[in-house]
């Protein structure tokens, strides 16, 4: 089929395997992760979605097609929205609690795309997070089976959902349009941007399993 993300994605192939191998994702799986390392994950994740929704409003700002301004924006609030009643449901509140070495990096790698990065570059790198998610989510709930009863079973039926493989079809489409109209510079840039952030995605799950800290505390 070509295309830019078709592409990418069989360039990440290493990185995604990998991330079925993480302990912290076969334990979700499989209903045996422990609760303190889920609890940990939630809670960085709630502080990462704060940085990601903001990444994701930025880019609906450097968007010029009325389309694709609507779907960035609407997926930062739908971010903020969803994913905050979830952790709601998990963990409480956040207050207090400090971004990881890993989450900050992520945040800060998203942000710097949003500074200094072209549109293309910040479209690739928002991107991960939508497909490596449904990706994983999916195959969990493969495994997983009946999630009644499951510990994670909200977790995994959020990312299994049919509206998000929805949500992740369309910034692959617009992702694939925007390389399709970028020189190769910029389309390398974008590939970089891509392979990063599912870099990312892997060493966000494996901090949640080490539940990283600062090495002189917070
Ligand atoms: C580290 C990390 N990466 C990806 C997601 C998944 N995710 C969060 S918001 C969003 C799209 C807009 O709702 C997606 C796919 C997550 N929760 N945490």
């Amino acid at each position: 089929m070509g295309g830019f993300c078709n592409e990418v994605w069989d360039a990440t192939a290493e990185t995604r395997a990998a991330i079925d191998e993480l302990p912290f994702v076969k334990g979700l799986a499989d209903g045996s992760l422990e609760r303190d390392r889920f609890d940990y994950y939630m809670v960085q994740d709630a502080l990462y979605l704060h940085g990601y929704a903001r990444a994701l409003a930025t880019t609906a700002a450097r968007a010029d097609r009325s389309e694709e301004i609507a779907f960035y924006a609407k997926s930062a609030h739908e971010c903020i929205v969803v994913e905050s009643a979830l952790h709601e449901g998990n963990v409480g509140s956040v207050e207090g609690a400090k971004p990881s070495p890993t989450g900050t990096a992520y945040v800060s790698y998203l942000m710097s795309l949003a500074q200094t990065g072209g549109y293309g570059e910040l479209a690739a790198g928002v991107l991960p997070c939508f497909w490596v998610y449904m990706d994983v989510g999916s195959r969990l709930m493969e495994k997983a089976g009946d999630l009644a009863g499951h510990p994670y079973g909200d977790w995994i039926s959020t990312y299994a959902d049919e509206a998000f493989a929805e949500s992740t079809r369309k910034a692959r489409e617009i992702t694939d349009a925007i390389a399709e109209r970028s020189d190769e510079p910029t389309v390398e840039r974008m590939r970089e941007a891509f392979v990063k952030a599912t870099t990312y995605e892997w060493k966000f799950w494996d901090a949640a399993w080490k539940k990283e800290a600062w090495p002189f505390g917070d």
